[in-house]
């Protein structure tokens, strides 16, 4: 009998060979499909394969915050989206984390404004300040808020106290490309040795379009503001809230008075010798008013072209309006309308139909619309005489009758 051969020689042994074979073959292939997954999970890209289409829609776990699909990519993830799509899903994050009460602002007048409305804070936190990783919701999204850069204002309202700058303010921010800081940062008058590097950290971060602003209404009366702002840039455009000088005295004299109730009578403060009718111009509610004086100062250092007047009354009995021609001024589409605006009736100002961020229907808090006292009818005689050719002087430097002289 011829010897079996070894296929012959071991007929037993050779299948559960090629079985553990085969065994040890799907282990590897185990342990790598699990490796690769693991991988991939680091990577977090588990959560972000449904791509754009599906990320964008869908409700949310978190409390208002983005759908999670939406904020679970990385930046690595979202550069492989088309750049419309990388653009709307960063407003939608800006959105949301502009729904955060952040850091309060400076002045106490506008942190009781911040604090009645927390859905309109910006902050310095709005702004990056307050973006802290504890903060921030799980995932990526603390490195998608890092995306946009921190720039410099290209836009600033300057002035005028108590000429509704918060709420020319809040009504741009319902803009889609404007970024603004909530808080007053005081750079030009009270920060400036901080340095430009401070300051523009202040700022919120923005995406290519979108233009980063701040209001601080002292600017308008401060002497060196004029050249520290055109020594950053000078193309910086200013934009100025001016009311009636008479009234804004009254509206100041009159968040001073909420502050210390003990203070003498507008009526005391206004003159310097009251039977001789010698205005105070020292006191500054009465000195902001001059505005023509002030602009004097500016236009040394920017042309009017660059300086955009905004009227405190039109702001009020027409908001649609005046925002109009800021966001023709700004170079920006005009998105805001008089469809965001409705009369509130117990507030007796314009208010938003839905608040930057929140969507619900919005009015600035009770600091800013405040009653002011009755003040005796002579002294507001005797002021409006005072006003009146620093009035028209106004007028004619800057080609636009504001109408306070009747
Ligand atoms: N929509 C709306 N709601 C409430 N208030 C409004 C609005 N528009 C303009 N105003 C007027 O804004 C005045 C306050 O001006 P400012 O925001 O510039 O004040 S501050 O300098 O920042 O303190 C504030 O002044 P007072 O009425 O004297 O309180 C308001 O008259």
């Amino acid at each position: 009998m011829a010897p079996a051969g070894p296929a012959g020689a071991h007929p037993t042994s050779a299948e559960p060979l090629s079985r553990s074979v085969f065994r040890k073959f799907l282990l590897v292939l185990c342990s790598l499909l699990t490796s690769l997954y693991v991988f991939y999970c680091l990577a977090e890209r588990c959560q972000t394969l449904s791509g754009p289409g599906v990320g964008l829609s869908g409700s949310s776990a978190e409390a208002g915050a983005p759908d999670r699909g939406v904020l679970a990519g990385g930046p690595r993830e979202l550069a492989m989206w088309p750049a419309a799509a990388q653009r709307k899903r960063l407003l939608q994050l800006q959105q949301w984390r502009r729904r955060r009460p952040d850091a309060p602002p400076d002045d106490r007048d506008e942190v009781a404004w911040e604090e009645e409305t927390p859905g309109l804070a910006g902050g310095p936190g709005g702004s990056g300040a307050g973006s802290s990783v504890a903060e921030a919701p799980p995932g990526t999204l603390a490195l998608l808020l890092d995306e946009g850069t921190k720039q410099l204002p290209q836009a600033i309202i300057i002035g005028v106290k108590k000429g509704g700058t918060r709420a020319l303010l809040e009504f741009l921010r319902v803009h889609p490309d404007v970024r603004a800081v909530g808080a007053e940062p005081h750079f030009f008058d009270r920060s400036y040795d901080k340095g430009l590097a401070w300051y523009r950290d202040l700022m919120p971060r923005t995406l290519e379009g979108q233009i980063t602003m701040e209001k601080t209404p002292s600017y308008f009366v401060t002497r060196e503001a004029p050249a520290r702002i055109s020594a950053m840039s000078r193309d910086t455009k200013l934009i100025v809230v001016v009311r009636d000088p008479v009234t804004r005295a009254i509206s100041d004299y009159t968040q001073t008075l909420s502050k210390r109730p003990d203070i003498p009578t507008f009526e005391s403060l206004t003159f310097k010798n009251r039977s001789a009718g010698l205005v105070d111009t020292s006191w500054s509610a009465i000195q902001i008013g001059i505005y023509a004086k002030h602009l004097e100062k500016w236009l040394r250092h920017f042309p009017l072209g660059q300086m955009l007047f905004v009227s405190g009354e039109r702001l009020i009995s027409d908001p649609a309006g005046e925002l109009g021609r800021v966001q023709d001024f700004l170079g920006l589409k005009r998105i805001i309308t008089d469809k965001h605006f409705y009369f509130n009736k117990t507030k007796g100002f314009p208010c938003l139909k839905k608040a930057e961020g929140s969507g619900k229907p919005h009015c600035l808090g009770k600091t800013k619309g405040r009653t002011h006292p009755h003040i005796d009818r002579e002294v507001v005689r005797r002021l409006r005489d005072f006003y009146r050719p620093f009035n028209r002087k106004f007028y004619q430097m800057t080609g636009l009758d504001f109408g306070w002289d009747g």
